[in-house]
């Protein structure tokens, strides 16, 4: 069944297996977030690129945004967390992991997944990468049950893509500059279309870094068109790290691009930036909650539940 887009695009079809993924992941599917939640585990602390305007923290408590987390797990934490999170907040569907790091570059990434499907096989696992290792990857992640995947791809220009990024290590080796941007974009677009063809379910993330990709945007919403992705994430810049005294892109600038990228692939607009250990609704992260706030979610899902289960039995 196509997936409803605009005309001129070229969204493969989806299965009915992966039209159920997607209708119940919050960041795919804006009618989701208010019902569904997801989990991030922190397995994954190392990084194979350096991004100008990552800065990648533990033991943050209090600070929200992407790349930080309290603790970096074991797989073995993380499976513990996921049993007592989704005992206490069955509404989680997605369980994913996006750092602190970049999840192809830890192993623990992978052994986190597959003791996770073992015992709970019904969820949805999801990851967030920026796609350098991904196609050499792709067999490991189908065998550790990955079915949808984020790819960062903040240009598919090199020109553009090394002031954004001009560090990467590949197969042991460090790159820079042109070559580096290079190497990442080609990476970057073959392990999407092998994932697509492999039946992962495809969102890009891309970074709006003003007077640098902003009007680069649409060409990369038409390269992922050609691909097949499935929806576009365009996220502000937090500045830091390089990027600190760089301007924050204004609402109006973010969505015009939004508005210039939607013929080509559809659009997420909810978007929190979450944390590395986030959990939760999309809009109430858990992870940054008091005890006693915890606890009254906790008792409100349970009262949700149970007043639905009556209702059903009613019915
Ligand atoms: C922390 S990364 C983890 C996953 C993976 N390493 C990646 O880059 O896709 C999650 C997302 O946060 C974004 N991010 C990191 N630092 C950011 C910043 N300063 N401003 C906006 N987005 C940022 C990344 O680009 C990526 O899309
Ligand atoms: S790939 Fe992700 S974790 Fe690595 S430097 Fe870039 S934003 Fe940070
Ligand atoms: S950062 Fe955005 S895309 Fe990622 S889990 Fe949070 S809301 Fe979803």
């Amino acid at each position: 069944m196509p997936v409803e887009n605009s005309d001129n695009q070229s969204c493969p079809d989806y299965s009915n297996e992966q039209l159920r993924m997607i209708s119940e992941h919050p960041c795919y599917d804006p009618k989701a977030q208010h019902k569904f939640g997801r989990m991030h585990l922190a397995v994954a602390p190392k990084c194979n690129i350096q991004c100008k305007y990552c800065i990648r923290d533990n033991d943050c408590v209090n600070e929200c945004r992407p790349g930080v987390t309290s603790k970096v797990l074991t797989p073995q934490e993380a499976l513990e967390k996921t049993r007592q999170v989704l005992e206490e907040h069955p509404f989680i569907k997605v369980i994913a992991i996006a750092g602190p790091g970049d999840p192809l570059a830890n192993d623990e990434t992978f052994e986190t997944f597959k003791l996770i499907k073992e015992e709970f096989p019904n969820v949805i696992i999801c990851m967030s990468t920026n796609g350098l290792a991904l196609p050499d990857r792709i067999d490991d992640m189908l065998d550790a049950g990955v079915q949808t995947l984020t790819v960062t791809v903040n240009a598919v220009d090199p020109e553009i893509q090394r002031q954004i990024c001009d560090r990467v290590v590949y197969n042991g080796k460090l790159y820079k500059g042109k070559e580096a941007a290079e190497l990442l974009i080609n990476n970057q677009l073959e392990g999407i279309k092998r994932a697509i063809e492999a039946g992962i379910v495809i969102k890009i993330n891309t970074v709006l870094v003003p007077d640098v990709n902003d009007d680069h945007v649409v060409d990369i919403a038409k390269k992922m068109n050609e691909l097949g992705v499935f929806i576009m994430n365009i996220m502000p810049l937090i500045p830091q790290a390089e990027y600190a005294e760089w301007r924050v892109p204004t609402e109006e600038e973010r969505k015009a691009a939004q508005a210039s990228c939607e013929p080509f692939v559809s659009q997420m607009r909810h978007c929190r930036q979450c944390r590395s250990d986030a959990y939760g609704l999309l809009g109430e992260d858990l992870s940054q909650m008091s005890e006693e706030r915890r606890n009254m979610v906790k008792m409100e899902t349970l009262r949700k539940s149970k007043t639905k289960s009556d209702k059903d039995k009613d019915d």
